[in-house]
């Protein structure tokens, strides 16, 4: 497939007439062929216009229609072959094993749309049929479904080029719900991005659908991402990135005549919880297991542990040799672009200078000036909870170890933590009471807890949630991985004594669509 350097807007293929972006490449720093065009707020305005055109048909398409064409865009994907995989490779640095894996990922979660598209359930009809003889006051027929929102915006992440990106989870789930999608690519890999737009787009067009179903725009942030988010025809945005981008895209969305809900992952620290009895039993294999969670994607997950809790004493001298020992084997790696790196090391740098702060160990030094290098710190609870700096993600693989006199000591810290995405306990039985103390602090903080695992490596599946309070995503009653993801682009509507010749299928009598219905409030297929 060619890389021409074209956005692509509806059916058309075109090179933005804005300042063109080259994408660099990540291990040797240059730039790369060819330039992508950036484009213009005409650009935005045409590629609304065209999703808003496409809106009533694309929305009231069959669950089959729509399933058979997530399934279209999952395979036009896989057509491209190992182009897509190199071009990712060159433009964002990870490894050929890892973007096989997310290339795997991101077809499977098409799929999994596709299911559950054709299951119904996400329709959640309910028929709470009339009773004319009720007194004091008859009560009308009632029926409620959900329908999508209206077209969507959907900021491609960097550090995830295929699984959170064109056509990742926010597209997909999107595109799922019955949204048509307008993606503004991330710079990072505007090739990669091109590949798979060119694949939807085709999928598209084989599957008959209405041109405006998707469109894919390069550009800056200030022209095409705030121009999308402004566009009164876009009614909900994804977004994949940092606190500062997604916090903007927060206020532009809320700032308009018609707010719309902006569901934006940003940053989160991850915290582990090292139970006593945990430690006492294996403190040098969770050490291990730690930093091959740390330094995963040279530690560019927002899933990264970056903040471990533990009890002084020798154990977690124990934890720290091992951790120690695993991170002086770790090389350096490529990180995805120039300014993430030097955000990162910006971010290392402030916590080696911190006086309150010790830097236990590192990772192999960099051999190139495009790598990271791994970086494990450690303060006392006190001095963390002094300052709020010291909870401020570092993207890329550094963590910060805190040691705390107590148990009850880590249940403060915990306390004081912000929304988090996941948060991962180490422990074992002996620990029980102790975690069942920290559990509801845990559950009114994060999206995700886990036991005796590491943080990294979302599954996607039905009971994933990849969501947390604020600043882990904007919107914490979400989740952005896995099919309830498809929740954040619907809303419900009632129809009350709507003739049956103008009911959706989903409402009528005799269950046309064989959906799972709550009528009268229990849940049956008739
Ligand atoms: N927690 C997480 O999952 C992630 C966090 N990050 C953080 O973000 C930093 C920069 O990485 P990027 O991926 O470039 O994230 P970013 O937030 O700077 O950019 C992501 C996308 O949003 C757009 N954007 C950014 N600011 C905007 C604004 N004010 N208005 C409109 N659009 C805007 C950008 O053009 C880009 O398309 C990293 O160093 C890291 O700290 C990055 C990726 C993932
Ligand atoms: O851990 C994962 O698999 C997902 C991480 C993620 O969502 C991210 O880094 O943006």
């Amino acid at each position: 497939m060619t890389i021409a350097g074209e956005m692509l807007i509806g059916a058309t293929a075109l090179r933005g007439t804005d300042k063109p972006i080259r994408a660099i490449e990540a291990a040797t720093g240059q730039p790369m062929e060819p330039a992508f065009g950036g484009g213009t707020p005409a650009d935005v305005d045409r590629a609304c216009a065209l999703a808003w055109a496409a809106f009533d048909t694309y929305r009231e398409t069959t669950p089959e229609a729509r399933a058979a064409f997530l399934e279209a865009c999952a395979q036009a994907i896989l057509d491209i072959g190992d182009e897509l995989i190199t071009r990712a490779m060159a433009e964002s640095g990870l490894p050929r094993p890892r973007l096989e894996g997310e290339r795997g990922r991101t077809v499977g979660q098409l799929r999994l749309f596709a299911q559950e598209v054709r299951d119904g359930t996400w329709i959640s009809a309910r028929i709470d049929p009339a009773l004319p003889q009720r007194a004091p006051l008859p009560r009308p027929d009632l029926r409620m479904r959900l329908i999508p929102l209206g077209p969507v915006a959907v900021f491609g992440a960097s550090n995830f080029p295929l699984a959170f990106s064109v056509g990742g989870g926010d597209t997909a789930s999107a595109l799922a719900a019955g949204c048509p999608v307008v993606v503004k690519a991330h710079s990072a890999h505007p090739g990669t991005s091109e590949l798979v737009g060119r694949a939807i787009q085709s999928a598209v067009k084989s599957c008959g659908l209405p041109e405006g179903v998707f469109s894919m725009l390069f550009g800056s942030g200030q022209v095409v991402g705030q121009g999308l988010v402004a566009d009164p025809r876009i009614k909900a945005v994804g977004f994949t990135g940092s606190r500062a981008g997604g916090t903007a895209l927060m206020k532009t969305a809320a700032a308009r005549p018609e707010p719309i809900p902006v569901y934006a992952e940003m940053s989160s620290i991850n915290p582990v919880f090292l139970m006593p009895k945990a430690m006492a039993s294996r403190a040098a294999a969770i050490g291990k297991g730690f930093v091959g969670s740390l330094t995963l994607g040279a530690g560019q997950f927002c899933t990264n542990p970056g903040l471990v809790l533990a009890v002084e004493g020798p154990e977690l001298d124990t934890f720290l040799a091992s951790a120690t020992e695993a991170l002086g084997g770790a090389p350096a790696q490529t990180m995805l672009t120039p300014g993430i790196l030097s955000a990162y090391q910006t971010g290392v740098s402030h916590l080696a200078g911190n006086n309150r702060v010790r830097k236990v160990a590192s990772g192999q030094i960099a051999t190139a000036s495009t790598q990271g290098e791994a970086a494990l710190f450690e303060t006392t609870a006190a001095h963390f909870m002094d300052d709020p700096a010291l909870a401020e993600e570092v993207f890329g693989a550094a963590s910060l170890v805190i040691r705390c006199p107590d148990v009850e000591t880590m249940l403060r810290v915990a306390e004081g933590l912000e929304g988090q995405l996941t948060a991962t306990i180490q422990m074992e039985e002996g620990d029980l009471e102790m975690a069942r103390l920290l559990l509801p602090v845990l559950e009114r903080r994060v999206g995700r807890i886990l036991v005796n695992g590491y943080p990294t490596g979302v599954e996607v599946s039905h009971a994933m949630v990849h969501g947390g309070p604020f600043p882990s995503t904007a919107d914490g009653r979400s989740t952005s991985v896995g099919s309830l993801a498809i929740a954040r682009f619907l809303r419900p509507v009632c129809y009350q004594d709507m003739p049956e010749a103008l009911l959706p299928a989903a409402l009528r009598d005799g269950n046309p669509m064989g959906l799972w219905r709550r009528i009268d409030g229990v849940l049956g297929k008739e």
